[in-house]
């Protein structure tokens, strides 16, 4: 079956989405976003946290990100996914970037009302990440962070580690 060349998890806001266009692009390799599927299969995340709750939402996440993970393509993923433990499961075998931001940086990234969960700004993010990091790091075979640089670069540093043979890095503080 064929299986993604890497994928991406990490913080909301942390560039997995914009970061795995890049990387698919100079690869020349399909990208399947996890978030846009749900959206397109089921419409906007946050009308289906508002109607539905959040355990819908993780249920049709948790299709789309089954359904990724049977193809080879770039994959990025809602910064949730990983609290399934099927995906934890399915991640174990397949190359895992991680994405960091610092708290700094993502500060100006969150306004956006499309996150139902970031409604209370910065400090849900933190909150969110900081329950989060252990299940981020056990699952990374290597970590970018998107907090300075240009989105350009930080991809071409990607494609270089996949090029090399996804050799485990895991966490870099
Ligand atoms: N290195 C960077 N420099 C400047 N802006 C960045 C950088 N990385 C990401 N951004 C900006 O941060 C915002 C969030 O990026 P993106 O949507 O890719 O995050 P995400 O990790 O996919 O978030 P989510 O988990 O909510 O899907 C975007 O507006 C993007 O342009
Ligand atoms: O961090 C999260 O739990 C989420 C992140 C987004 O990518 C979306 O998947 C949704 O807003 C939930
Ligand atoms: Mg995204």
């Amino acid at each position: 079956m064929p299986s993604p060349v890497v994928v991406f998890i990490g913080a909301p806001a942390s560039g997995k989405s914009k970061i795995a266009k890049r990387v698919a692009a100079l690869l020349q390799v399909p990208r399947i976003d996890t978030d846009k599927v749900v959206v397109a299969e089921h419409g906007p995340i946050a009308d289906i946290f508002d109607n539905s709750g959040e355990a819908t939402f993780r249920a049709y996440e948790r299709a789309a990100v089954k359904d990724a993970l049977q193809h080879r393509a770039i994959v990025s993923l809602g910064g949730g996914a990983v609290l399934d433990p099927d995906t934890q499961k399915d991640l174990t075998t397949v190359p895992v970037v991680l994405l960091t931001v610092s708290e700094e940086a993502v500060a100006s990234r969150i306004s956006d009302p499309k996150r139902p969960l970031l409604r209370d700004g910065i400090e849900a993010w933190k909150k969110l990440v900081a329950a989060r990091m252990p299940i981020y790091s056990e699952l990374a075979w290597n970590t970018f962070d998107t907090s300075a640089g240009d989105l350009d670069a930080i991809a071409e540093d990607i494609v270089s580690w996949i090029s090399s043979g996804t050799p485990r890095q895991g966490v870099s503080s």
